[in-house]
């Protein structure tokens, strides 16, 4: 009897020593749907699909495939069941081509030679079919983030999945890609195809999901269809387990003394990043400055080049009156700034390191970490437990490692080790990616605490809602040209919107 459900899970649990990941957590999704799956950060969503995956071995709980009970041991078994999984960070090979990506791992029945002309044809069909816009010899490294999400679209479907686990397939989008990205899901979905969907985001939620099931603390606690009354409070409110407030309150701006200070700057780009070209800003204390801009458009590179991690082609860094251009990065992470990059798990923590030496990274000689003979492992430790309680990271003990944490504790204890203490000068790119809403609000109460304090904070991101919601005067990056900076006052959503597209916008 065909059955309704392309996948059960019934009574998984799953545990790493005393945590419960997962506790008693039945899952089921029906054919043709695309179904959310919601939580905050830590709620255990990773490890439920990890499991359904064959990444990781459950303690307790059945698997129906099709109404049939298995056993997945394997993401190689999960594969050829047809399940598929795009994680946030890509799987895929950068310096390999499109093709070469596709067919990694496939063992072509008894071909010696890969059979690539039919495999290119093939890759040029689902990329038609799903309007993927995908070019088989590309190279990975040389395409956009969204690119490189619908090569591993390509991927799944060349493995002929039938479900797709996406974990915040939106978070490293832009708007426009995620209409196109819902355009993809809409097709599958319509083709029998089921999606689990992984977001923060709870209004494309509300756009895309038919059905939505929400956990808390490892259990499910909420199933619901998405019917008309549903809106994101309550969404929110489920999935904390009380009523959020999600009001941002600003005290008036009263702006100091210069910080710092850019002029004229550049970089020449990298891979496929654009570089910054002669980029003017001077940052006041006790002011937010947010840089909004479509991704790709230098956000990383600037970050970078402020920080002394890109060779500067042109023009002058002053931080504090002090021309700090020629510093080293050590020498600037030495002066009072916080630096929170784009890419929590490559440059801004060691995953594979516990807490405590994520703590003490940039300045192991200095108090209150160790001299420049030793390290002072107590010291350390009553450090990293102090911020951690003031930053309220979650975590087993300070000495688990990094990469264990959710994504929103593994921030949390960047901010800790960033903005634990006071600080002239704070750099923060998408500090809010793949953070849940109330660890979203926790970056903007501790971003305002620091201006409040007399930061000069700069905000990049490519949430146009928060930039708005957060900065005093608001900036547009494109191409990495500062394209223009009005006070928050004047900035419209058209206007802005407009700006990021490159089109010139008269600002006073
Ligand atoms: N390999 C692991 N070893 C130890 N603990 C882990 C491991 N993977 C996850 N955890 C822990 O299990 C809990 C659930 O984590 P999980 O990543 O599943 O949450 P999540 O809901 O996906 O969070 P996020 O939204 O931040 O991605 C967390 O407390 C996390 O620290």
């Amino acid at each position: 009897m065909d059955n309704e459900y392309m996948v059960e899970m019934r009574h998984i649990t799953k545990t790493f020593g005393k945590l419960v990941a997962n506790n008693d957590v039945s899952l089921k999704i029906k054919k043709g749907e695309i179904h959310a799956l919601l939580g905050e950060n830590g709620a255990g969503k990773s490890t439920l699909m990890n499991v359904l995956y064959g990444l990781y071995g459950k303690d307790k709980g059945t698997v129906l495939w099709n109404g049939q009970e298995i056993n997945i041991k394997s993401p190689d078994e999960a594969i050829k069941l047809g399940i598929g999984m795009i994680h946030q960070h890509f799987m895929l090979v950068n310096k390999f081509s499109v093709l070469e990506n596709v067919t990694l791992g496939i063992k072509e029945g008894k071909w010696i030679e890969i059979p690539t002309d039919e495999i290119r044809k093939k890759i040029m069909e689902l990329s038609d079919t799903y309007g993927l816009n995908i070019k088989p010899d590309a190279i990975v490294e040389n395409l956009t983030v969204g690119e490189q999400q619908r090569v591993e679209i390509v991927k799944a479907l060349y493995r002929h999945s039938e479900l797709l686990i996406m974990d915040e397939p939106t978070a490293v989008l832009t708007p426009q890609e995620a209409k196109q990205l819902f355009k993809v899901l809409y097709k599958l979905k319509n083709e029998g195809k089921s999606i689990i969907f992984i977001s923060h985001k709870l209004p494309e939620v509300l756009e895309i999901c038919d059905a939505i099931s929400i956990m808390r603390d490892g259990c499910l606690v909420e199933e619901m269809e998405n019917t008309e009354d549903l809106d994101e409070a309550k969404l929110a409110n489920a999935m904390v387990g009380r009523e959020l407030n999600l009001e941002v309150v600003k005290s008036k701006c009263e702006p100091g003394e210069v910080v710092l200070k850019l002029e004229g700057i550049s970089c020449d780009g990298i891979n496929a990043s654009c570089g910054v070209t002669d980029f003017s800003l001077e940052l006041y204390r006790g002011e937010i400055v947010g840089l909004a801009g479509v991704d790709g458009n230098g956000q990383t590179d600037l970050s970078e080049l402020i920080m002394g991690l890109r060779k500067m082609t042109t023009g002058k860094i002053e931080f504090l009156g002090q021309d700090i251009s020629k510093m080293t990065t050590k020498q600037r992470r030495e002066l009072s700034l916080g630096y929170i990059p784009a890419d929590r798990l490559k440059s801004a923590m060691i995953p594979s390191m516990s807490l405590t030496m994520n703590m003490c990274i940039n300045k192991p000689d200095q108090a209150p970490f160790g001299t420049k003979w030793a390290l002072n492992q107590k010291s350390i430790t009553e450090y990293t437990e102090r911020k951690m309680k003031e930053f309220n990271v979650v975590a087993k003990s300070s000495g688990e490692v990094g990469g264990n944490l959710s994504g929103g504790n593994q921030q949390k204890l960047v901010l800790a080790r960033e903005l634990g203490e006071k600080v002239d000068l704070v750099i923060a790119v998408y500090p809010t990616r793949g953070l849940d809403i109330d660890a979203t609000h926790f970056v903007f109460d501790t971003m305002l605490k620091a201006r409040d304090e007399g930061a000069a904070v700069l905000y990049i991101s490519t949430e146009l809602e928060e930039i708005l919601q957060l900065s005093d005067r608001i900036g547009v990056l494109y191409e990495g040209r500062l394209q223009g900076i009005m006070p928050q006052q004047e900035a419209e959503v058209t206007k802005i919107g407009l700006m990021m597209a490159g089109r010139e916008v008269e600002v006073k």
